[in-house]
């Protein structure tokens, strides 16, 4: 959906948030004001410590402002009901480790339903199917400890959907993963959002943003400093500057090599209409015929 028309509709997740300060004083964040909508995709950017994580741990309770408040399907969360915000709000964490906790992946997949009291035989088959749904189903025996931090992500992520949470937020889900296991992260993005589920991701990658996001949201010392479609934000150089991030190889390219950007490329896909379209107008290609294997 359009992000200009999120804020019309009741939000999933409303955040506000004056300020989170850690123990030692370190202010995480402050006067931050996030909302999660049905049926959208957000990204989060900024550089290292702009206070992505710090933004994400709070959108299911688990860290909490010093002062404001977090809205979860409409209910204000307290000490209370934090579980609701965690069940409407799966958290797939950096560090998987902090998440994986039974002897078996079948196990830890099966682990979060039989808390909601769903019996052996019917976990068991949900877990397998999540499992199934991010490419692991050959992971369920194995020890979750010793899984390399890319497998260990996926079944993070199968622990997480298998609870058939509203939202999912993923923390740098494409960190330490291989090309191939970024590709199939990206589709089962997709593919998440197409069952119904919003999602939230932090990332520094920001052609994965620009391929997943319907709205990309910057962040900076702390502070959520601009947010727009990807187009949007990944033409506006003074905000990137801002934070401290460079905009796509898809923008670049297109500026360096001088095209006109006047469709705003963000994407591979992007760029390959564009280079098409230049050279069936000069002649020199066929339109159609250059492909982009990336883009859907
Ligand atoms: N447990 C903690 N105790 C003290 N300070 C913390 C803690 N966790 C984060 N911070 C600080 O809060 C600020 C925001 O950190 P956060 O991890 O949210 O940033 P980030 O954008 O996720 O960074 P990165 O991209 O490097 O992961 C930083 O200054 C960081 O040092």
């Amino acid at each position: 959906m359009s992000a200009d028309h999120a804020g019309e509709r009741t939000p999933l997740v409303d955040l506000q948030c004056e300020a989170h300060t850690y123990p030692d004083g370190t202010v995480g964040m402050h006067d931050v004001d996030f909302s999660v909508h049905h049926d959208e995709v957000v990204a989060l950017v900024g550089g290292n410590g702009a206070g992505k994580s710090t933004l994400l741990e709070h959108l299911n309770a688990t860290l909490v402002p010093d002062e404001g408040e977090l809205v979860v399907g409409g209910t204000a969360i307290t000490e209370d009901n934090k579980a609701y915000a965690r069940r409407e709000v799966g958290f797939v964490f950096q560090d998987a480790d902090t998440q994986l906790v039974a002897p078996t992946v079948l196990d830890d997949v099966m682990f979060g339903l039989q808390n909601y009291g769903v019996s052996g035989e019917e976990a068991k088959r949900r877990a397998r199917e999540a499992l199934a749904t991010v490419d692991a189903a050959h992971l369920e025996e194995r020890i979750p400890h010793y899984l390399s931090g890319g497998e260990k992500r996926l079944v993070g992520l199968a622990g997480v959907l298998v609870l058939e949470p509203s939202v999912v937020v993923l923390d740098e889900p494409l960190a330490g993963l291989d090309p191939e296991r970024s590709l199939l992260v990206a589709d089962r993005i997709r593919q998440i959002h197409r069952e119904g589920i919003s999602v939230v991701v932090s990332t520094h990658d920001l052609e994965f943003a620009a391929e997943i996001a319907d709205r990309v949201c910057v962040m900076a010392a702390g502070n959520v400093v601009g947010s727009g479609t990807p187009r949007e934000v990944f033409y506006d150089d003074a905000l990137l500057e801002r934070a401290n991030l460079h905009p796509p190889a898809a923008v670049r390219i297109a500026r360096n090599a001088g095209l006109d950007t006047s469709t705003q490329p963000v994407t591979e896909a992007d760029l390959v209409t564009l280079l098409a379209d230049r050279a069936a107008a000069s002649g020199t290609v066929r339109a159609g015929s250059l492909d982009c294997s990336g883009g859907d």
